[in-house]
């Protein structure tokens, strides 16, 4: 998907949420357990009731690495049923990769080649030779993680390297990145006050922003600096919108959480006119 057409439905939808699938076996509603595959129908379930709110979809690999060939093949359905039935959708495979340039070659066949994700975030850590071979595919997106949402964060991210933060340095160097018009970036909800630097030196480029709800991460601190004229933002929500009920009634709980929001987010959208 090029950035341009996301953009397009982030405005049809006037909505720019990201639904984090974290499908986890101990918390989906137990009646889900007799199913052939409890992972894809709850997943199937939260897209159905879901899709008309969210521009885009973000399995965490872990959870379905977690259950081996059957993740896999969990996760492997769910890319295919979302491609297949919702193709308008945003898909993310936060997988958190990167190696040498070969090793990260496979990674970029697997999640863009292989699955057919629109996009996979990538930890910076390896440097340049790691994440050029992610950005050599067409209207493919890597998404760099440059400020997470957790404590551990402060460990490196914001120590002074070469006169700035690490975070900075991440952000300013990868956009001299061959193709670095494919980078997006993950910045937590929970450094919203962070957001007005980030701006200064990736003014347009597209953020995923993990950390409201479970988090405490805000929207509305997350919009004050970090939204864009095309909005340039993805602010995710996992646990919050999936994990709303875990009774029958769950996909539609999902979508109400979902649509609070999106409503939200429609009143963020309505500021820039
Ligand atoms: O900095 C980061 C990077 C990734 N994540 C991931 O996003 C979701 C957040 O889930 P919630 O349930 O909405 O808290 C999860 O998959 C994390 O691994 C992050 O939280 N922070």
């Amino acid at each position: 998907m090029t950035t341009q057409e996301l953009v397009a439905q982030i405005h049809k939808k006037q909505s720019f949420l990201c639904i984090g699938l974290d499908t986890d076996l101990e918390k989906i509603p137990a009646f889900l357990l007799e199913e052939e595959d409890p992972i894809f129908s709850f997943n199937k379930g939260i897209i159905d009731a879901t899709h008309h709110l969210c521009v885009a979809y973000k399995p965490n690999i872990a959870f379905y690495e977690a259950y081996g060939v059957k993740g896999w093949s969990s996760l492997r359905k769910t890319i295919e049923y979302l491609n297949d039935n919702y193709p308008e959708i945003f898909t993310i495979a936060d997988a958190k990769r990167g190696d040498i340039g070969n090793t990260s070659t496979r990674y970029a066949k697997a999640f863009f080649e292989d699955l057919n994700f629109d996009s996979i975030t990538i930890a910076p850590y390896m440097g340049r030779d790691s994440v050029e071979p992610f950005l050599e595919f067409k209207n493919k997106h890597t998404i760099l993680l440059a400020l997470t949402s957790n404590n551990g964060a402060f460990d490196f991210q914001t120590k002074i390297t070469d006169g700035q933060e690490l975070y900075k340095e991440v952000l300013s160097v990868s956009t001299t990145y061959k193709g670095s018009e494919n980078l997006m970036y993950v910045v937590g909800a929970t450094k919203a006050e962070y957001l007005k630097e980030i701006r200064n030196i990736v003014p347009n480029s597209f953020l995923l922003v993990p950390g409201v709800g479970a988090q405490g991460g805000s929207l509305e601190d997350v919009c004050t600096y970090g939204i864009t004229k095309d909005i340039g933002l993805l602010i995710n929500s996992s646990r919050g919108i999936i994990y709303a009920s875990n009774q029958k009634d769950y996909a539609e709980v999902a979508e109400l959480k979902a649509r609070e929001l999106q409503v939200a987010m429609a009143k963020e959208i309505l500021k820039l006119n």
